[in-house]
C-alpha cells in the first residue's frame, strides 16, 4: 500500500517512521510519502489560506494551492487512490472503515488546518475518485495531522505482515463487537492484587467463558451502544444469563 500525506506541518507525521510503522515502511509493506503543501505556493509569503466568503472567524485553505498539490501527488503513482480528508464535520472513522482502507492500494490524506479546506477541493476530486471526509471523534483538533496518524496506525496494523502476531488483529476490541476485557501477566500477586484464579486454572473453557463475561460486563458498562448494535444472534444463553 502507498500512503501520501499533504500537510503544512510535515514534521507532525514523523511518528509514522517510528517502531511498528517504521518497520513496515522499511520492509516495503507500506510506502509513505509526506508532502509540504507550501511547496505548491508561488508567492513570497507561501500563503495557503484566506478569509472566508460570507465572513466568520478564522481562515479557509485556498483551493488553487490544494488543486496543484493533489494533481501532482495523484499523478506520481498510477495506482487508484482514495482521498481522505480528516475534518470535525466528517463521518465517524470506525474499525470497519480501517478494514476497508486496508484493502485499498493507495490512500492520499489531505490535512486541513484553520477552519478547513475550501469545499470545492473535495467536490472537484469527488467527481473522479472516492473522497471521504472523516472524523476520528466528537472533539475538534487543530488540524487533520493527528487524525491521519490515528487512521494510518489503525489501517497499517491490519496489513498482513505488519503486526508480529496476526491473531491479535483478529481478536482485538470491536472485532466481535465487544470491548476487550482485562488482561494480566506476571507476577501472580502485585501489591496485594492477585491475578483472577480462573486464568491460572488451565481450564480453557472456563477461561474463555470468564473472558467473555468480563468483555460483556465492560461493554455494557462503558459502551451500551455497542451492546445495542450487536446482531440478535450475537449473545448466547450464557451471555444473557450474565
Ligand atoms: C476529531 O477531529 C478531527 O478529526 C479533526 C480533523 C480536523 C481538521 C481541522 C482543520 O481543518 S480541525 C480537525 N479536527
Amino acid at each position: 500500500m502507498r500512503i501520501d500525506v499533504v500537510t503544512i506541518f510535515p514534521g507532525y507525521l514523523a511518528p509514522l517512521r517510528e517502531a511498528l510503522l517504521g518497520r513496515a515502511v522499511g520492509t516495503g509493506l507500506l510506502d509513505i510519502a509526506v508532502h509540504d503543501l507550501r511547496d505548491w505556493t508561488h508567492d513570497v509569503h507561501q500563503a495557503v489560506d484566506d478569509a472566508p466568503y460570507g465572513g466568520g472567524p478564522g481562515m479557509v485553505m485556498r483551493p488553487h494551492v490544494w488543486g496543484e498539490a493533489l494533481d501532482d501527488v495523484l499523478a506520481a503513482d498510477p495506482r487508484p487512490a482514495r482521498l481522505v480528508v480528516p475534518t470535525p464535520a466528517g463521518r465517524p472513522f470506525t474499525q470497519a472503515a480501517a478494514h476497508a482502507y486496508a484493502a485499498q492500494e493507495r490512500l492520499v490524506f489531505a490535512c486541513g488546518r484553520y477552519e478547513g479546506i475550501d469545499q470545492r477541493v473535495v467536490d472537484h476530486y469527488a467527481a473522479s475518485m472516492p473522497v471521504d471526509e472523516i472524523s476520528i471523534g466528537d472533539y475538534v483538533l487543530v488540524g487533520g495531522e493527528v487524525a491521519v496518524l490515528v487512521v494510518v496506525e489503525a489501517v497499517a496494523r491490519l496489513l498482513p505482515g505488519v503486526l508480529g502476531n496476526p491473531r491479535s488483529a483478529a481478536e482485538d476490541s470491536f472485532s466481535d463487537g465487544l470491548l476487550e476485557g482485562p488482561a494480566y501477566t506476571r507476577p501472580e500477586v502485585w501489591r496485594g492484587h492477585a491475578v483472577p484464579e480462573v486464568l491460572r486454572s488451565g481450564n480453557h473453557g472456563a477461561i474463555a467463558r470468564w473472558r467473555r463475561d468480563r468483555a460483556l460486563e465492560r461493554t455494557a458498562e462503558r459502551r451500551p451502544d455497542l451492546i445495542a448494535a450487536l446482531p440478535p444472534d450475537a449473545l448466547d444463553e450464557a451471555d444473557r444469563a450474565l
